[in-house]
């Protein structure tokens, strides 16, 4: 159909359309809020809702009548869902009426290209779109033209070297193992070829629920919602150039602007995860996805319930394993070696059954039989990671004999590991996945710089506050108990520091809601368990700071992994007690590293002592704070109890009143408390001064800061200090170290020169004396 016929065509259609509203009979249904028509919403970032503000999805209902109504019982609230009905005969009439003899009832080829939007024409015939001069890196991958126009509003002019490289491979249908370091865009690397396969399908239509083609595991809640966020983003690039497209076309149009008709997302990707109400999981699941995100546990939690989910998890097209080591180590076992038995095809599960039983006769023959006929069709498997170890990667490669070898799997081969185990029941239909590993050595990105602090478990607190002012920026401190980060929080409260924690007991809701106001503060603290240490894609986090080291050597590596991320600097520091040196030596040790390639930080011992006043003093008001709310707490559960129980307390009040303190003496604890505040108050006012500034007389003292408050240079939070990185100053100490060694060897070789000379003309005296040579002897 031409562009014109098109357009008179879809001019009929809405008057058309309009008339039929006029007709159209409205059915009433009455329903409760949860199974109303939901329908999620796309959030465009001009709303400035890009961000999750803890709001894990949008959804909207349409046609819906609040009605109240009065009961016995009281006031009640009804939903009565408007459907609408067509009246065939009235149509036809109507339709009949409006021909006035011009061009035939469309065809249906023509009616299912009236459904998909002009601006979809627009969009995918754009002529000046032209993927080789823009996209030069991009074009040879051969993507989808939306996934290069959506790369390209995305300003992702090249891809990532695990995307260069995986892309091609899973392109061609091969399963891939892929490891490369944090931030390097492993999720696109994956994405990108599902994304690919969805978008050259036939548009899902309204009428049918659409099955599930991907399934996306990953091991925590956040990274589950951020890989959904991620390619949801990427979605919404091609959604937002419809709608530029749209405007394009209703300007063109010369009638007032017509109704532009939604469609059904080309592609749906959901994130289903623990912490959500299991009924709109229900709805998400109900409407259908394309990509589901899921952590093992919520998910194998639903495949119990519903049948339909897990007879389409049986027929998935792509299983993605993200940060595949994580998911073992976070306890996820059990649920995901069910998942995966249900990706099995059923004589490959038969096969796994046989492995550990390698002694039937006659079995081997059949198996072989049985994975060719995986190899041909069936799903795709990606695992993805930074750290999959060099012996898992090999042994991943000898799950598989070559063919002719009967035994896939012999005894004397069990698994290393619990991860070998399970990557031995993935199926992949790849006798030999390819394994890209382009993870650094070390594990260290190039663009992280790493330093570290050796002080007594007790000064921690300092130091780490004296690394928040000296080094504004977003720091992401990490602690290995969620009580670490209880004591600490007030702490950096009192202190006026942005602090907010995240951990595994708070809610969902609360998680996502620190995560979005760590992002949006300018100068923000987030104090974190290592449920933040994976995948996580926080942009710009300048400092992870390891408050209490890592248990592993992949913690570290993937803790620093959510700095320096996409080839932006980051630096990480490593707070070191005389108790942890040994744990540190072995876990760098482990990946090949030496303790001593971690230069230590310098720190400016004259700010120290005055933030060490600052920091005993929040600490004295936050144990006399937290004495006072444990009272608190203590008495209200006593009195709710005896309540409950009908117990009455007063003879024990009485006595409790002799033991504890008197009002009196309540009172002179306030005042102590405000007394302690306002001395805080007074400290926290006070400009921390470098030794030697005077803050009368800026050009004076023995170090004058006019010229740096001039330039701009000057550290706001302590004055005397430049603004500097926290690598530079490293890098100074560093450099006088080895100013220091030049010297000292310098005055070594000197030294060692000298006695050598000495030695030399001893020597020759000797010769002399014993030559007769000395004319005075
Ligand atoms: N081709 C690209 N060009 C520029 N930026 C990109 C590209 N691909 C991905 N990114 C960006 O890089 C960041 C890191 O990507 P991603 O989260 O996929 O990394 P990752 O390798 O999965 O990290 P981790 O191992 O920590 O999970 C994201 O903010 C993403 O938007």
């Amino acid at each position: 159909m031409s562009s014109s016929n098109l357009k008179k065509h879809l001019a009929r259609k809405r008057k058309i359309q309009s008339s039929q509203s006029q007709t159209r009979k409205r059915v009433k249904t009455t329903h409760t809020v949860q199974d109303l028509p939901w329908k999620a919403l796309v959030r465009p970032k001009i709303t400035g809702l890009s961000g999750d503000d803890g709001i894990l999805e949008l959804e909207e209902v349409e046609g819906v009548e609040v009605v109240y109504e009065e009961t016995e019982a009281g006031r009640v609230v009804k939903f009565n869902v408007v459907a609408e009905n067509e009246d065939d005969e009235d149509v036809e009439s109507v339709s009949e009426k409006l021909d006035d003899g011009e061009p035939q009832e469309p065809t249906k080829d023509q009616e299912a290209e009236a459904e998909e939007p002009e601006i979809e024409e627009i969009v995918e015939d754009t002529p000046h779109w032209d993927c080789e001069k823009l996209l030069p890196e991009w074009h040879p991958l051969s993507l989808h033209p939306k996934i290069n126009m959506a790369l390209h509003e995305k300003s992702f002019s090249s891809p990532t070297p695990i995307q260069k490289a995986a892309i091609p491979v899973a392109l061609r249908g091969k399963d891939v193992v892929g490891v490369a370091q944090t931030g390097s865009g492993k999720t696109l690397a994956y994405g990108l070829p599902i994304l690919n396969y969805l978008f050259s399908q036939p548009r899902p239509s309204v009428s049918h629920k659409r099955p599930l083609r991907a399934l996306v595991l990953a091991p925590t809640r956040e990274l589950a919602l951020q890989v959904s966020s991620h390619l949801n983003s990427l979605l919404t690039s091609i959604e937002f150039r419809k709608q530029e497209g749209a405007s394009e076309a209703d300007s063109r149009s010369s009638s007032s602007k017509p109704p532009v008709k939604k469609l059904p997302p080309y592609v749906s990707v959901a994130a289903i995860v623990g912490g959500m109400s299991s009924q709109k999981q229900r709805r998400i699941l109900d409407r259908g996805v394309d990509i589901l995100v899921a952590t093992p546990g919520r998910l194998w939690d639903i495949l119990g319930e519903d049948d339909e989910l897990a007879q389409e998890v049986k027929q998935l097209k792509y299983l993605v394993l993200d940060e595949a080591d994580r998911m073992i180590e976070a306890g996820h076992f059990a649920e995901l070696e069910n998942i995966l038995r249900l990706t099995l095809r059923e004589s490959k599960d038969e096969m796994i059954a046989d492995d550990t039983n390698p002694g039937v006769e006659g079995q081997d023959e059949e198996d072989e039989d049985t994975k060719e006929g995986i190899l041909e069709g069936g799903m795709q498997t990606f695992v993805f990671s930074a750290t999959l170890s060099k012996d898992l990667q090999r042994n991943l490669k000898k799950r598989y004999k070559p063919k002719g070898n009967k035994k896939h799997y012999k005894k004397d081969q069990a698994p290393a590991s619990t991860l070998d185990d399970l990557l031995l029941r993935l199926d992949f239909r790849d006798p030999d996945p390819e394994i890209i590993d382009l993870s650094p050595v070390g594990g260290v990105v190039s663009t992280l710089q790493e330093g570290k602090i050796e002080c007594l478990s007790a000064d921690k607190d300092v130091y780490l506050y004296y690394f928040l002012l000296r080094y504004p920026g977003k720091s992401l401190v990490f602690l290995s108990s969620i009580d670490g980060i209880r004591r600490l929080l007030p702490l950096m409260a009192l202190l006026n520091v942005n602090a907010f924690p995240l951990h595994s007991q708070l809610e969902q809701r609360q998680r996502l809601k620190n995560l979005d106001r760590f992002k949006n503060t300018k100068n923000s603290v987030l104090l974190a368990t290592d449920i933040a240490a994976r995948g996580l894609d926080i942009p710009a986090v300048d400092h992870v700071i390891h408050f209490q080291i890592p248990r592993t050597a992949d913690t570290y590596i993937h803790r620093n992994g959510r700095t320096a991320r996409a080839m932006q600097k980051g630096f990480s520091m490593l707070m070191v007690s005389p108790d942890e040196r040994r744990v540190v030596r072995a876990l760098l040790n482990n990946v090949g590293r030496n303790e001593s390639e971690i230069a230590e930080m310098s720190i400016e011992l004259s700010m120290l002592d005055k933030l060490k006043a600052r920091v005993q003093l929040a600490k004295k008001i936050e144990n006399a704070q937290h004495k006072v709310k444990k009272t608190n707490h203590e008495k209200n559960w006593l009195r709710e109890t005896a309540e409950v129980l009908g117990v009455d307390l007063s003879d024990m009040e009485q006595s409790d009143n002799e033991n504890h303190p008197s009002k009196k003496k309540r009172k002179a604890q306030e005042r102590d408390m405000a007394q302690m505040k306002d001395e805080l108050k007074h400290m926290l006012a006070q400009p921390l001064l470098a030794k030697g500034i005077s803050p009368k007389f800026i050009t004076s003292g023995s170090r004058s800061i006019a010229d740096d408050l001039l330039a701009g240079e000057v550290n706001e939070a302590m004055l005397g200090l430049k603004k500097a990185e926290a690598g530079s100053e490293m890098e100074v100490k560093k450099k006088k170290k080895q100013a220091q060694k030049t010297a000292q060897a310098k005055e070594r070789k000197g030294k060692a020169d000298k006695s050598k000379k000495v030695k030399e003309e001893e020597d020759k005296m000797d010769v002399d004396a014993l030559t007769g040579e000395d004319d005075e002897e």
